[in-house]
């Protein structure tokens, strides 16, 4: 099922980055019929907030880098928290419990909840975190942070992504936190992604080129020689950007990244998900289907596209 869109059309930006639930705000709230909104703010160019990059000296092994530090004056990061900011004014309410993603764009959405807490726009918020990182914006934040064995239910759950397909489907997991992300989303009611437009693509793949599956130690080779039987291409493991050693995720877990072949059958991931967490060792993938409700994508130009399901 394909995500459907509406354009409508915005010129005053304190509206998204100011306003509660403001009642000028041209954002629909959400609901399963309503169209995809895009709030256009300014024309600006775009840049990639990530990057990637794999080792060539040993084919077996790659490294990741973390987010790319950018400048926060840049088009790309004024659309980002642009996006943040209105996903966050159209779904978080006072007395929700909040699950809070990982990356740079849910940074900014950490800072919207600080700014309407401070406020006074929102109370009685507890906010579950998805990483160490994301866990201590929360704690420097002075926002209320539990986790699941305190609230195993969630209102909802945003966060950002990697790569978003025509269906809502995404590949997340190029920070690491695939395995916590994946837990708190599923303890939501419903989860919403906020991505800049980099991420958007017809099939998944098209843009992000590898799926993080997170993986015990010990069994790393073995996995590794399972996923290139059973569905072809090759799997890399991820080194640390910053030691010659494998990347640690926050449950002490490796990372695996799979160059998974272009031509999966019917695209059907929600079968590839399932036959690679069938696999002894594996923890769980950066593969989110069918779980999305909406994106926020922070556009080329400035404006924000929202697509629904
Ligand atoms: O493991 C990391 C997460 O899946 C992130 O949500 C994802 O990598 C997107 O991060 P960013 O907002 O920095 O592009």
């Amino acid at each position: 099922m394909r995500s459907s869109s509406v354009r409508v059309y915005h010129q005053v930006a304190r509206t998204i980055l100011g306003g509660h639930n403001s009642p000028t705000s041209t954002s629909p709230p959400p609901s399963s019929s309503a169209p995809v909104a895009v709030i256009r703010r300014r024309a600006s160019s775009f840049c990639c907030s990530r990057s990637l990059s794999m080792s060539s000296s040993c084919s077996s092994i790659s490294s990741i880098g973390a987010s790319v530090a950018s400048d926060p004056d840049s088009p790309v990061e004024h659309a980002k928290k642009a996006a943040a900011f209105a996903c966050g004014d159209n779904y978080v309410k006072s007395g929700q419990k909040i699950g809070v993603g990982s990356g740079s764009t849910v940074k900014y959405f950490v800072q919207f909840l600080r700014e309407r807490v401070r406020s006074g726009q929102l109370k009685d918020i507890q906010c579950v975190p998805t990483s160490f990182m994301t866990r201590r914006w929360l704690i420097e934040a002075a926002l209320p942070v539990v986790d699941v064995e305190q609230c195993p239910r969630l209102d909802i759950c945003i966060d950002g992504a990697d790569e978003v397909d025509e269906n809502l489907d995404l590949i997340k997991g190029g920070g690491g936190c695939l395995t916590q992300e994946k837990i708190v989303q599923s303890c939501a009611d419903v989860f919403v992604v906020i991505a800049d437009a980099n991420k958007k693509s017809t099939a998944l793949g098209d843009k992000y080129k590898v799926l993080p599956i997170e993986v015990v130690p010990v069994a790393y080779i073995p996995v590794q020689r399972w996923i290139t039987e059973k569905f072809g291409g090759e799997t890399h493991l991820r080194i640390s950007s910053t030691k010659c050693s494998p990347l640690i995720t926050d449950n002490n877990n490796y990372i695996l990244e799979w160059h998974f072949p272009k031509d999966i059958p019917n695209r059907d991931w929600a079968a590839v998900h399932a036959g690679l967490v069938g696999l002894p060792g594996v923890v769980e993938t950066g593969l989110f289907v069918g779980v999305t409700s909406a994106v926020y994508f922070a556009e080329h130009d400035g404006s924000i596209e929202v697509r629904k399901r």
